[in-house]
């Protein structure tokens, strides 16, 4: 029933304006899935390679839509993905393209449960999910790769980790994203947005503290339940391979200064979240850190880990982090993003799925997240394209997909 009998790919607009791949799956029995690949602006320099669209749908016509059709099963995930390694032939998705990959992955699993009449955690997580809902980190101040002339630190993430419910901490993100807005026109901040959606003043590090730290306390006090916030700083950005130092907008930081820093913001501001702290090469300043502050806060690896299980396993050897953020089109199938997470679990870290900077309306994140039990989704907290994502969980909740 579920064997593919045709796929198509074609280029759509992502959130940014820029052309991504979109694919769609039909099986024998008329099941039909769709996903689009997002794709990222402060990139992981271990990431698997996103080709330029057209180049990428060209590729997966040629080498992985005939291994595809007539020869596997939608239903089994693990086939796909393994018949898209094959049809690509490296290890890094560099001939077909880690955004026709994944979207050809995420669109194969959509038609499997549509076959299968389940909704798509369900198929892929089996039918004990969607008990268990991950907590929303929603991005309310951002800038670094994401947005000019703003703040250094690339996101100021609300984290809403005492919400009784999805619904409750999704809703609990907007309002603390406008709350930040309400503070500052206070201040007399005029403010766009950037990327993700996340307000981009022009004002330094320390004041999006301040004003983060406020809005976090005033929805705390509205909504009745714990508000907490945490960062991601994408290091590797920041960090300059040949002085070897932090590079801030009001001066730079060595790795111990960086270390002490990122410490220093876990205690003033009881963070429970830190994502990319240090360079994505520097396994020892991140096990540093998360021997420093890892038993009160999450030490997350995303440029780190780059949702690759060599990685991770060397991390997790190295006590680098105690959480690791997933992103399909970082590793370019679900299979591999499964994997990823299960190794995580085994090994007591945490995962966080997430977005990229530029996204679609597809909503599969959401359902992965469920699928897998992750403590964590990032995906945003205003903006069609991430409240695809957000809607779709407090749907999943509903039992309304
Ligand atoms: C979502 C992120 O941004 P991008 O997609 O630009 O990598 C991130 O760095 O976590
Ligand atoms: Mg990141």
């Amino acid at each position: 029933m579920t064997l593919i009998t045709d796929i198509r790919l074609r280029r759509i607009l992502d959130s940014r304006g820029n052309p991504t791949v979109e694919a769609d799956v039909v099986t024998e029995s008329g099941g039909f899935g769709r996903a689009a690949a997002p794709s990222g602006a402060s990139t992981g320099e271990y990431e698997a390679v996103e080709r330029p669209p057209s180049e990428a749908i060209a590729a997966a016509r040629e080498h992985a839509v005939p291994r595809l059709v007539g020869e596997v099963y939608a239903g089994n995930q693990r086939d796909v993905d393994a018949a898209l390694h094959a049809a690509d032939g490296t290890d890094d998705f560099s001939e077909i393209g880690a955004n026709s990959a994944v979207a050809i992955s995420m669109a194969g699993a959509k038609a499997g449960a549509d076959v299968l009449g389940a909704p798509l955690f369900q198929h892929l997580g089996g039918t004990f999910r969607g008990a268990n809902f991950p907590i929303p980190l929603g991005n309310v101040v951002g800038g670094g790769e994401h947005a000019a002339d703003a703040t250094d630190i690339q996101e100021f993430l609300a984290a809403p980790v005492g919400a009784p419910s999805v619904e409750d901490a999704v809703f609990a993100n907007a309002a603390v994203h406008a709350a930040v807005s309400d503070l500052l026109s206070e201040r007399g901040v005029p403010c766009g947005k950037g990327d993700e959606g996340a307000w981009a003043p022009s004002i330094d590090d320390g004041e999006a503290f301040e004003i983060v730290d406020e809005a976090v306390s005033l929805v705390e006090d509205e909504v009745g339940f714990e508000i907490k916030f945490g960062l991601d700083v994408a290091g590797a950005e920041l960090y300059d391979a040949d002085s070897g130092t932090y590079e801030y907008s009001d001066g730079s930081r060595d790795t111990d200064e960086q270390i002490e820093y990122i410490a220093d913001l876990v205690e003033e501001y009881d963070l429970v979240y830190v994502e990319d702290p240090l360079d994505e090469d520097d396994y020892d300043a991140f096990a540093d850190l998360t021997d420093k502050v890892g038993d009160r806060t999450l030490i997350c690896g995303d440029d780190l880990f780059v949702t690759n299980t060599d990685r991770l396993v060397e991390g997790i050897d190295r006590d680098a982090a105690n959480s690791i953020l997933i992103k399909p089109n970082q590793i370019g199938t679900l299979t591999d993003a499964f994997d990823a997470i299960e190794l995580a679990t085994e090994s007591g870290y945490d995962s966080v799925v997430s977005h990229r900077s530029g996204e679609t309306e597809d909503a599969t994140i959401a359902h992965l997240a469920v699928a897998t039990d992750a403590p964590y989704i990032k995906t945003g907290a205003v903006g069609g394209e991430r409240t695809a994502k957000l809607n779709e969980l407090i749907r999943i909740a509903d039992d309304a997909t």
